[in-house]
């Protein structure tokens, strides 16, 4: 099916050998042809991305109906973790599409050919990949796009229609809710001692269902009540994030910092209130502080013009309000947005304050490791461009099995069951995801 490399190109099993030697720490698991062959081309609009998905294993990136969902393997790259993991990523991705064969004559962002990825959170996590769709459909600014990696033709007719999970049984993760009470309040210990500013901690939930569960359906719900969000499905990670870690497009990068959170009111007059509390709570500014300065330290040598607001705004979504920091910044000379995703993660939304001491205190207390969860999940295409988010509000699926997690930044003045609280509002995203 896939063409053979020019004569002129030195063979495969060469590049491979240079290639290890580059990111010589990094032992990466490759499946990829010896050339991709990529043609996009123009289609009329094709309406709802999600439903384009015609099997479970779907990939997709997609808010406010606009993104781009992928299925088929042209190539993937699994990652065994180390803080080099995006370099190497980044790496494979240049000498795969710098030695392609693509016909684009879209050319906007995610046109072409496109990675879809998602890394671990912790750099010991063994769990990033990277994969290379056979099949793109893509939508952004009123122009629609099909790429295709290969020879198939009219992949669009094969739609498989999604089930919904039946019989869901939950059950606790690796921490009850009452010990992972006790795990915040240690941490709260932690910090009054002076050890650190901030740290987010937490937990997981298991929900197991009689049948497989298909990504297409949770994704359909996601988007539907979740519009803002970014919902994204990549090697069965899925969720609807609201935190923008990154986008870059041409020289352009903006980024949604997000920290400080209050659950939605139950009457309006209930909800204004909450939000007026929300940005006035000294607790959760602090909070958010932390996490704006750090975005704003990451992308100042990196960029010629950098924005961050003096102070934060309201971001509302169905369940929560959050303190948001819009940045927007114009990188000083070219970088892939994988290259800027390794200077910001992990940023103080997710991880904490010092970076290492909250690090080190999350593996003590979480006492689970968080795969992915919180880890930079998005897309690269091959200019470079493309969009990162946090992977919150998500769960990993595995065959009949969700793993959902939630967290919550923790400082000096935070209350444990306040946290609890604030974690099982963010559970609820996937327990509506799998339920309806
Ligand atoms: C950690 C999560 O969310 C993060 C923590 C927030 C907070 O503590 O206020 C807000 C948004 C996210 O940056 C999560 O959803 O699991």
């Amino acid at each position: 099916m896939w063409r053979k490399p020019h004569h002129d190109r030195p063979p495969r099993q060469f590049e491979r050998v240079q290639f290890s030697r580059r990111v010589a720490r990094v032992k990466l698991a490759v499946t990829a042809p010896d050339r991709l062959i990529v043609r996009t081309e123009r289609v009329a609009d094709p309406g709802d991305l999600i439903s384009r998905l015609p099997h479970p294993t779907a990939l997709a990136w997609v808010r406010h109906g606009e993104g781009i969902v992928g299925w088929g393997e042209a190539a993937r790259l699994t990652l065994p973790g180390g803080e080099d993991r995006f370099a190497a990523a980044d790496q494979w991705l240049r000498d795969l599409f710098g030695s392609a064969d693509i016909h684009d004559p879209v050319q906007v962002p995610g046109s072409g050919p496109v990675a879809f990825g998602s890394f671990g959170f912790d750099p010991k996590s063994p769990d990033s990949v990277l994969i290379v769709p056979r099949w793109i459909v893509g939508r952004r600014d009123g122009a629609a796009w099909l790429t295709t990696i290969g020879e198939d033709a009219d992949p669009l007719a094969l739609v498989h229609p999604p089930q919904p999970p039946a019989r869901l049984a939950w059950s606790d993760g690796t921490l009850s809710a009452p010990a992972w009470e006790q795990a915040v309040a240690a941490a709260v210990d932690r910090i009054r001692d002076g050890r650190l500013g901030k740290v987010v901690l937490a937990r997981d939930l298991h929900a197991e269902a009689a049948e497989p569960i298909d990504a297409r359906t949770l994704l359909r719900r996601l988007a539907d009540r979740f519009p803002a969000c970014y919902t994204f499905s990549c090697a069965g990670l899925v969720g609807a994030t609201p935190e923008l870690l990154i986008r870059r497009a041409g020289e352009h990068l903006d980024s949604l910092v997000l920290a400080g959170t209050t659950a939605r009111g139950t009457t309006p007059a209930d909800d204004a209130e909450r939000a007026t509390r929300l940005r006035a709570s000294a607790k959760d500014r602090e909070e958010h502080a932390y996490a704006a300065e750090m975005v704003r330290d990451a992308l100042t040598p990196l960029c010629a013009e950098l924005t961050v607001p003096d102070q934060p705004e309201l971001l509302t979504l169905a369940n929560v309000m959050h303190l948001a920091s819009p940045v927007h910044g114009r990188l000083r000379r070219e970088r892939s947005v994988l290259d800027v995703v390794a200077a910001l993660h992990p940023t103080p939304a997710v991880a904490g304050t010092p970076t290492d001491t909250a690090l080190d205190l999350i593996r003590e207390l979480e006492l689970m490791d968080r795969g992915r969860y919180a880890g930079p999940v998005g897309w690269v295409d091959a200019r470079g461009d493309g969009e990162w988010g946090i992977a919150l509000r998500c769960a990993e699926l595995d065959g009949t099995r969700a793993r959902l997690f939630a967290g919550c930044g923790i400082v000096a003045d935070s209350d444990p069951a306040a946290e609890l609280a604030e974690a099982q509002t963010k559970f609820r995203v996937m327990q509506y995801a799998l339920e309806g």
